[in-house]
């Protein structure tokens, strides 16, 4: 039996729809907002989403090693295949203060530095992205529909580019790249559902000119690259995940092409 199959996709969507729910549990009420090392919020839904994630795959019958951003310290590495779970349990913690809905579930499975089957929910929008390495990439509408995404192709020439960036960290870079592209419009956004509209052909690039983790960007990434998209630094190298101690993104744009 193939390691990632369809069961596998589906057991670990599961677990980011329960995750989904015990942020949303959190979101429904009053919550307390503490500041972490780097000054970035941590709010109690981080940790609740956290603890569900670690506990579902570890009831998994495949284990791998576990990187969460809410706990960096006990991942020791890779396993011997190269393989580890990379988790963001909620991305987009400045929008889910803002209760703007714009945040994230992020599983992702590593494999030898790529990204090789990704869950993203957002739960308070009720919608979804799932995708694996041979399965595919879809979409979890609202309605509970699924679909088959795709990206966009490139614009052609004298065509509008559709740019997609964060709503939360603006980079002193951008307005230079943007010159560079030509005519665009710009859509904000929360979270990694920036590279699931790349990945879905809503949006044609998403220029990431600022400091991201590998958590932010594993399970989208996975999502881009079953939907024919690219992740990747402003010198066309493909986006790695294969030292996860070396826990920041390179600068990076997901190409709709
Ligand atoms: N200075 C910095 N260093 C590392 N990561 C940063 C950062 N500033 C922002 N980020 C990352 O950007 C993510 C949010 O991006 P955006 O604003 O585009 O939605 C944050 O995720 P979290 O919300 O999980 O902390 C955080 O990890
Ligand atoms: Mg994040």
């Amino acid at each position: 039996m193939a390691l990632i199959d369809q069961s596998l996709l589906d057991a670990v969507e599961s677990i980011a729809h329960k995750a989904g729910e015990a942020i949303m549990s959190v979101y429904a009420r009053e919550f307390s907002v503490e500041e972490k090392e780097d000054k970035s919020p941590l709010t109690e839904a981080d940790k609740a989403a956290h603890n569900v994630i670690v506990r579902g795959l570890q009831a998994l019958p495949v284990q791998f090693p576990i990187l969460s951003e809410e706990d960096v310290e006990s991942f020791a590495g890779a396993n011997a295949e190269g393989r580890y779970w990379l988790v963001d349990p909620l991305d987009g913690t400045k929008e889910f203060i803002k209760r703007n809905g714009e945040f994230t579930v992020n599983i992702a499975l590593i494999e030898q530095g790529v990204p090789v089957l990704g869950v993203v929910i957002a739960p308070a929008l009720e919608i979804g992205y799932v995708a694996a390495k041979g399965l595919g990439a879809f979409k979890i509408e609202a309605s509970g529909e699924r679909k088959a995404i795709s990206v966009a192709g490139k614009p052609g020439a004298g065509e509008t580019w559709r740019v997609v960036g964060s709503r939360s960290h603006p980079s002193p870079d951008l307005a230079a790249w943007l010159e560079e592209l030509g005519e665009h419009t710009m859509l904000p956004m929360g979270s990694s559902l920036k590279l699931c509209l790349v990945a879905e052909g809503v949006a044609d690039a998403y220029p990431r000119l600022g400091p991201t983790c590998l958590w932010d960007t594993g399970a989208a990434h996975a999502v881009v690259l079953a939907a024919n998209g690219r992740v990747e630094t402003q010198e066309g190298i493909p986006l790695s995940y294969a030292n996860p101690h070396e826990k920041l993104n390179p600068y990076f744009v997901v190409w709709g092409h």
